[in-house]
């Protein structure tokens, strides 16, 4: 627990702390436009690098690295049937299939331009297209295990890729490249669609780290278009929009890797501030089930231990009590002694008055010898009628004078019985652990046959 001085000063600077923290991922998101703005007001405009085989190297690693992201991102998938991932594999696949025909006609570009460009922003708008719908999906229910198995809608989304390559090829080599700017509109379509997809992000307070890259890559995308649309091919612009687009495929790739290596679904991986407030939570569930558990528990004891009826200990706890007391007793050297006690003529009250009378008479009894005993003294119902008390800490003597105070106690004890008033008495046998013997059934013994001769001296007596 942290302590009170510090969870003060924490919340002295903590609105100042999220506002820095918004700032700062605001500043990140906005960086490759450091880059855009330098590059815009200083570069010349003679300036390019026309580099075929740089070219091709960076398609054929880009086209390697989203093909296997997009192969994680599926198996993702596969695993959560989050839709969000679905969509998220379908962009990452159809970015790799649309895109894989600009690195294949970057040795033509001289001859064919246009066909050499369209691939770009066509891959582009298409990838963005799709993760605007998973995104639109987030939080959506899990797709069903048969969704899931189903391969028809891959190849059917693969051969649209496919078709969409086709398309561009169509449209650079036919006369419809001139009818409209199509590299301007696909473009901006995507740059338009990435900032939409920020912004929802952000009204939906989508704050889990995973959508934190998710946006954060989208603000990349963005001004990858941005950068595309300010440039010519070549030039450094053009190159550096390359890398910033790059990044950002980084960046959401991130995302999927830890989705993959955690819950395997984005919506699922929560922030740390997240985590500890459902900690906290469960937690204080834990703990309140652990009370409830312990109180459970207690009352299984009571219940396993005491005799339902009288509240006096059952036989089982009071054998084990006996044992436990008059050791501690030999231990440390200190007298014990035992009561054994059982109601007179008890048989008659049951005859007269019924079963349910006798239990009557049974709890008086227990409560009227417990209002005469000590807190640590223990008593036992053994038999039917039949009870036991131990009295550690007491000698043979101590014990006739407090078993004679139980027997006028319950003498004297006004038990009301449909109406009437029914009294009772008690014969009582005493012994003494050492005294009387040493072990727990010598003793017990003892203490019978003093009781059985009280009932045979006439009842309602003590033998000591
Ligand atoms: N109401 C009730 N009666 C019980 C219970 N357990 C035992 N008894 C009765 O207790 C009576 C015991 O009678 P006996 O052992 O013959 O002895 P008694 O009538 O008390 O006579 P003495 O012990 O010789 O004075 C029997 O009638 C049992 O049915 C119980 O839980 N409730």
């Amino acid at each position: 627990m942290p302590n009170q001085p510090a969870v003060a000063n924490r919340g002295k600077v903590f609105l100042a702390t999220k506002i820095y923290e918004y700032l700062l991922k605001a500043a990140l998101a906005l960086v490759p436009s450091l880059g855009i703005g330098y590059l815009q007001i200083y570069q010349s405009p003679l300036l390019c690098t026309v580099g075929h085989t740089l070219h091709d190297a960076a398609i054929v690693a880009s086209l390697l690295v989203s093909g296997f992201v997009a192969y994680v991102t599926w198996r993702c998938y596969r695993y959560s049937g989050e839709p969000f991932l679905r969509w998220l594999a379908l962009g990452f696949i159809g970015v790799t299939v649309v895109y894989a025909p600009h690195g294949l006609f970057t040795g033509i570009s001289d001859l064919h331009l246009e066909l050499f460009l369209l691939y770009g922003p066509a891959s582009r708008l298409v990838m963005m297209l799709l993760l605007f719908i998973g995104l639109l999906h987030y939080g959506r229910s899990e797709d069903t295990q048969e969704d899931k198995d189903n391969p028809a809608r891959w190849w059917l989304w693969l051969m649209l890729f496919i078709i969409i390559d086709l398309a561009v090829a169509l449209i650079a080599e036919t006369g419809a490249v001139r009818l409209l700017d199509w590299r301007f509109w696909m473009e901006s379509g995507a740059l338009f669609i990435a900032l939409a997809g920020v912004v929802i992000v952000l009204a939906r307070h989508r704050s889990s780290p995973l959508m934190m890259t998710y946006a954060l890559s989208l603000a990349f995308f963005a001004q990858a278009s941005v950068a595309f649309l300010l440039s010519s091919p070549w030039n450094h612009q053009w190159w550096y929009a390359h890398v910033i687009f790059a990044t950002g495929f980084f960046i959401l790739s991130y995302g999927v890797v830890r989705a993959f290596h955690t819950t395997g679904a984005f919506s699922t991986v929560y922030g740390l501030e997240e985590l500890m407030e459902r900690l906290r939570v469960e937690k204080s569930h834990t703990e309140a089930a652990l009370r409830q558990l312990q109180a459970a528990n207690a009352e299984l004891a009571w219940m396993a231990s005491t005799d339902s009826l009288t509240g006096a200990s059952n036989r089982r706890h009071f054998l084990e009590c006996a044992a436990v007391e008059s050791g501690r007793a030999r231990r440390n050297g200190l007298p014990i002694s035992l009561l054994a006690l059982d109601i007179d003529h008890f048989k008659a009250v049951n005859d007269e008055y019924g079963h349910q009378a006798g239990d009557t008479v049974l709890k008086s009894l227990v409560e009227g010898i417990m209002e005469t005993l000590r807190p640590h003294d223990i008593v036992g119902r053994i038999g039917g009628e039949e009870f036991m008390v131990l009295l550690p800490d007491t000698s043979h003597a101590a014990a006739a004078v407090l078993a004679e105070r139980i027997r006028s106690k319950v003498e004297g004890l006004d038990i009301p019985i449909a109406g009437e008033t029914l009294r009772v008495t008690v014969s009582i046998g005493i012994a003494e652990f050492g005294l009387d013997g040493d072990t727990r059934d010598v003793v017990f013994k003892v203490a019978d046959d003093r009781l059985y001769r009280a009932k045979h001296a006439g009842r309602n007596r003590v033998v000591a």
